[in-house]
């Protein structure tokens, strides 16, 4: 490995094995924290290994009550769910008019009348419904890219869009389309190692010494802070497929090779960037993503108009959406199986060929995965005290409900985590989450929990949490 890439490799011992980068990491999160509004109620601290970075509560939570709530650094949209969502390309709120969302789902425009049918409908719903689009804020790059305000387009382009900008970058952009239907006809993860290399491209240029290596190591460190192994590491084979664990290796690296390939081509106008353009640089990068991203839901808000809206058309819609949901089981079989470690796409897998229109309902979400840098801290407890929450949970919890299912008011109209105490956190506690689906069918499946010592349910998680980096767990319940 080359001396930037062995850079990027370090670990968390090497982040915090000396005081001046221990200090520098903490400041780093420190940062991040506060940008995200959080500084009064979240701290990050170093456990040692293996539990590394570890995220502690600064004050008291109830049971129920929002601790943080995080976008993502890097996001996309999946490709799949374009067809079903237009939202914005760095947060995922939708984008545009009601309107817009209806005739992107009919795949026409209105008719005269139908267009006064939604706006009839729209009128039955409360004045700041309307908010769960962009609207007339909504903003285009010359590219194609849309975003649902100048904030987010200003934002993207801080984080280096210009650099895999079409429009911005003309004599690329065949470039920039080659590596995108590659990563679209592969796996669409390397569609986020694009948004990462655009802002490491971004960051080096704008540095006083664009050639040395200290603008590299500045560019590249708030992806340095992540947890990470190899992708090839990171990818368990399928043993239900029966896959070789050799030749899955092989396979990731050529893939990897293939993309890498065309990287260069995107950045030919960043010559800097070479020491990044290698197989183990971007295998760390994937390997950080499998290992950390997650994945991003957002409630449309196009699901409270369907009600209002006359028949013809919400049943047009909602076939629309039938029609996705079995096209995508259908692609979904041909995939890698490896899509980057947004841990659950919760839509993808429905396998009927004519989905049920209630099922559509349910999948009438902006479907996207993407790193966050702060709740990526947040460690594995098999009894957790708090959770994660994309779907539904776009709803706060009032800080005096002790109950889950008061929810009201606050909607949250973005891509963003919503991290929630399930249990009363005191000040100074660790703050931790389950990253095993729980009483999921796919751990039904898996073993057919049945046993009444609870052997197979403890296999499971053993089995499960390899995948995480887990190999053995360090909770407080599997420490006693
Ligand atoms: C998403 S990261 C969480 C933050 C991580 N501690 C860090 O330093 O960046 C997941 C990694 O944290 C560690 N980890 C999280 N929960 C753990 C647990 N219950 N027991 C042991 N290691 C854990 C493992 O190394 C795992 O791969």
């Amino acid at each position: 490995m080359n001396p930037i890439t062995t850079f990027f490799c370090d670990d968390n011992t090497k982040l915090f094995g000396s005081s001046a980068s221990a200090e520098k990491t903490l400041a780093y999160y420190k940062d991040q924290i506060r940008g995200q509004g959080c500084a009064d109620h979240i701290e990050l601290k170093y456990l040692g290994e293996p539990r590394g970075k570890a995220l502690f509560a600064t004050k008291d939570f109830e049971k129920g009550q929002r601790i943080f709530t995080e976008l993502a650094a890097f996001a996309f949209q999946s490709t799949e769910n374009t067809h079903i969502a237009r939202v914005c390309s760095r947060c995922l709120h939708f984008v545009g008019s009601p309107q817009d969302q209806i005739e992107l789902l009919m795949q026409r425009k209105l008719t005269a009348k139908e267009a006064l049918d939604v706006t009839a409908a729209i009128n039955q719903l409360p004045s700041d419904w309307k908010n769960g689009f962009s609207g007339d804020a909504t903003v285009t790059c010359g590219c194609g890219e849309v975003y649902c305000g100048l904030g987010c387009k200003e934002k993207d382009i801080a984080f280096g869009h210009l650099q895999v900008c079409t429009a911005a970058n003309p004599a690329a952009a065949h470039a920039i389309n080659e590596f995108k239907d590659h990563a679209k006809g592969t796996n669409e993860t390397f569609l986020l190692a694009l948004k990462v290399f655009a802002f490491i491209a971004d960051k080096v240029k704008s540095h006083k010494t664009p050639s040395s290596r200290e603008a590299l190591e500045e560019a590249v460190w708030p992806i340095r802070v992540f947890a990470k192994d190899f992708w090839w590491n990171v990818c368990m084979p399928d043993e239900a497929e029966e896959e070789d664990p050799e030749e899955l290796k092989r396979a990731l690296k050529g893939l990897l090779k293939d993309s890498v390939e065309l990287l260069k081509d995107v950045f030919k106008h960043v010559p800097e960037l070479n020491p990044v353009m290698n197989v183990d640089f971007y295998g760390l990068l994937m390997g950080i993503f499998e290992r950390n991203n997650v994945a991003i839901v957002t409630p449309s808000p196009m699901l409270a108009l369907l009600e209002h809206l006359p028949s013809p058309i919400t049943e047009s819609v909602l076939e629309r959406v039938s029609q996705f949901i079995s096209s995508s089981s259908n692609s979904h079989s041909h995939d890698h199986g490896h899509e980057g470690g947004s841990h659950d796409h919760s839509h993808g897998g429905n396998n009927s060929a004519t989905a049920d229109p209630f099922e559509a309902l349910d999948a009438l979400v902006a479907e996207g995965s993407g790193l966050h840098t702060i709740h990526a801290t947040i460690n594995h407890s098999c009894t957790p005290n708090a959770m994660v929450f994309k779907d539904a949970a776009g709803l706060d919890v009032s800080a005096s409900s002790s109950s889950l299912g008061s929810i009201s008011g606050n909607v949250i109209r973005d891509g963003r985590t919503v991290i929630r105490a399930i249990k009363n956190i005191k000040k100074g506690e660790e703050i931790t989450i389950s990253y095993l689906d729980e009483g999921s069918d796919e751990m039904d499946a898996d073993f057919e929990v049945a046993d009444e010592d609870g052997e197979d349910e403890r296999e499971w998680r053993a089995m499960s949490l390899r995948e995480y980096g887990i190999d053995k767990c360090e909770c407080a319940k599997c420490k006693k």
